[in-house]
């Protein structure tokens, strides 16, 4: 896709770690055709949204399959005479394939981070990879708004039963991806059918089961604060005890309780619109310190 003159630039990448303590390593690249050693990297295709992309991009460029962690700070720059910007996630390696020379990347490194820090050749990537000090290691939660469902007028069947639209599933299609990225391994929903339904696709390629849990119908939930909130340290709990991506569809009258409940500011969000909550494992054993350690938004583009 060819962006307007004057528009912004929009890329992503990661900062992908492996060992820890003093033998940590960050994965670096080489390009030939501008002879540096850069974070890995690129722009998205149409519809796809950053983390999707940073994932696919580090797929393309090293061969690693990596899941991201809490978001680092974007680089701006100037390119053609247009800004642009480039967001960069925290990752870890999940899966791998032998890298594969091409001719975008010809080399793939793994440096100790105070090289990677002072032999990167542009400042930001430098930037961040000292930043890895500063931002924990993270297990990320995603809430999920469901996906496009009929208009509750024309539906006159159970309100549980009713379905998404067209627009929705391929919302719930998108979706697929950006899950992905998060590495989610657990999926919690609201019972009615436009939440299950958002989760399935995803649910399917990864052969997991979606749990569905009746404090989190917009009946119940809406007017149950105390019930959804259970459910939700319940599940935050085990997100950082096992290290468990998880995600969680629900309605929007039910997702303030369920945002209440993490302590992550209150925020409408559209259909298929989804907060990533990164909590924090070193906040268990301070039962003053918040789980959170950062929050993201992203929406799906149909
Ligand atoms: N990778 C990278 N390149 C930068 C930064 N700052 C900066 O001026 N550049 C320069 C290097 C190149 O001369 C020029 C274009 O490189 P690029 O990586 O942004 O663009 P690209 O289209 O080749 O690559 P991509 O976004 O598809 O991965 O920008 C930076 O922070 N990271």
């Amino acid at each position: 896709m060819i962006a307007a003159a004057g528009t912004m630039i929009t890329a992503a990448g990661a900062v992908i770690t492996r060992g820890t303590g003093p033998e940590t390593e960050v994965a670096v690249v080489h390009r030939p055709r501008y002879a540096d050693w850069s974070l890995p990297k690129g722009k998205p295709r149409p519809a796809e949204s950053l983390p999707a992309c940073a994932v696919r991009e580090v797929a393309e460029e090293t061969g690693l399959t990596v899941r991201l962690g809490a978001p680092l700070d974007s680089a701006r720059y100037q390119l053609d005479g247009r800004d642009k910007r480039v967001d960069y996630w925290r990752a870890d390696v999940v899966a791998g394939e032998p890298f594969r020379p091409s001719d975008e990347v010809d080399e793939l490194g793994w440096w100790p981070v105070a090289d990677a820090a002072l032999r990167l050749s542009y400042p930001h990537d430098r930037f961040l990879v000292g930043q890895l000090a500063e931002v924990p290691d993270t297990v990320p939660l995603v809430i999920v708004r469901h996906a496009k469902a009929m208009d509750r007028s024309t539906w006159t069947k159970s309100d549980l039963a009713r379905p998404i639209v067209a627009l929705g599933r391929r919302q719930a299609q998108l979706l697929v991806p950006l899950l992905r990225a998060y590495g989610v391994e657990r999926l919690i929903s609201s019972p009615a059918i436009r939440c299950v339904s958002t989760l399935q696709p995803y649910a399917a390629e990864r052969h997991l089961e979606i749990i569905q849990v009746p404090e989190l119908t917009e009946e119940r939930g809406s007017d149950d604060p105390a019930g959804v909130a259970a459910v939700i340290t319940e599940l935050a709990g085990r997100v950082v005890e096992r290290r468990m991506p998880a995600a969680l569809c629900g309605h929007r009258p039910v997702l303030p309780h369920v945002l209440a409940a993490l302590d992550v500011p209150e925020r409408p969000l559209r259909t298929a619109e989804l907060i990533v909550a990164h909590l924090s494992p070193a906040a268990k054993d301070e039962p003053d310190r918040s789980y959170i350690s950062a929050v993201e938004t992203h929406r799906v583009n149909p």
